[in-house]
């Protein structure tokens, strides 16, 4: 029996906003049950189409050209937009980027975290609000019968983030897509909510795609990892593979510049640009 949840196959789409210009060629990965796979490359590589895709929400501007994402059984791609409703959000959640604006804040906390559990898992409203609380309790938020009362404004970033994990994780996921979760948030904190992710997902089992741009994240939380290039997979595999054995002279490049390759540290090397000449050149790129 395999446990594999998802393989994306040859996956390539075009950008109609920018005269049909490639976004992604011929993308293949796989994530099996409880692994955490990173999607790494720098702004423009691709990360966060994929991550669309997985959640249903491609831009119109975004065409698929070829390829198929199937998750468990079904195709994600042609799947009516009926099914496909039903498996985002419950199958399939979300960590979002940025805490500050991915909450109304309009609405207190409790609404939030109890709509889904209420509308997909038909619970009362006192059972919504007792799994609530036991949800932040879960990522360790004391006084969860504050948070549960408050307004996203009177929360910490940190707490935030803390408030949609816990929301991600409500309806039990099989999928879990976390688009740079913690890349608004200052380090301490980071490094506190990956650790949170990890334990959650950890617990549960869940499958997590996580996009990233910092190959230090990726140390840290990663099981395997995809590093993509104007939309390509220049190198994937198991993390401890890639990172003490990069074959591609990009990973090798990326990696001395320093976990944080897009911005290099003082005194690291910036990826030179023969190493992107070469990518190009063979990526068939000018
Ligand atoms: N709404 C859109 N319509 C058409 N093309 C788009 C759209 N959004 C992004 N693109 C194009 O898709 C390509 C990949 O962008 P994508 O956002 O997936 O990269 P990324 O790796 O996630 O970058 P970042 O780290 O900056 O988010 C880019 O060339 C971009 O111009």
């Amino acid at each position: 029996m395999t446990d594999t949840l998802l393989t994306i196959s040859g996956l390539s789409a075009v950008s109609d906003r920018d005269g049909g210009s490639p976004i992604l060629r011929d993308v293949s990965l796989t994530l099996n049950r409880g692994e955490v796979r990173g999607l790494v490359g720098e702004s423009g590589a691709g990360k966060s189409t994929i991550a669309k895709a997985l959640l249903g929400i491609l831009p119109r501007t975004v065409r698929v050209t070829s390829g198929a994402i199937r998750f468990e059984d079904r195709d994600l791609l042609t799947m009516p937009a009926r099914e496909l409703r039903d498996v985002m959000g419950e199958d399939i959640a979300l960590i979002p980027q940025d805490p500050q604006t991915a909450l109304n804040p309009g609405r207190r906390i409790e609404a939030q975290l109890t709509d889904g559990l209420r509308m997909r898992r038909g619970m009362s409203k006192q059972a919504a609000h007792d799994k609530a609380l036991a949800l932040l309790a879960e990522v360790h938020i004391r006084d969860p019968e504050r948070v549960l009362k408050a307004y996203p404004h009177e929360l910490s970033g940190g707490m935030r983030q803390r408030v949609l994990i816990a929301a991600a994780f409500a309806l039990d996921p099989k999928l879990v897509v976390a688009d740079e979760p913690t890349t608004a948030l200052d380090v301490t904190v980071q490094k506190q909510i990956l650790r949170l992710i990890r334990g959650m997902q950890r617990q549960t089992g869940t499958g997590v795609i996580f996009v990233t741009h910092d190959l230090g994240v990726v140390a840290q939380i990663c099981d395997s990892v995809t590093l993509l290039y104007a939309g390509k997979v220049i190198e994937q595999g198991s993390t401890a593979d890639v990172l003490q054995n990069p074959k591609h002279i990009y990973t090798r490049a990326l990696m001395a510049a320093g976990p944080r390759y897009d911005r290099p540290e003082a005194g690291l090397e910036p990826v030179p640009q023969a190493v992107f000449e070469q990518l190009r050149a063979e990526i068939g790129i000018k």
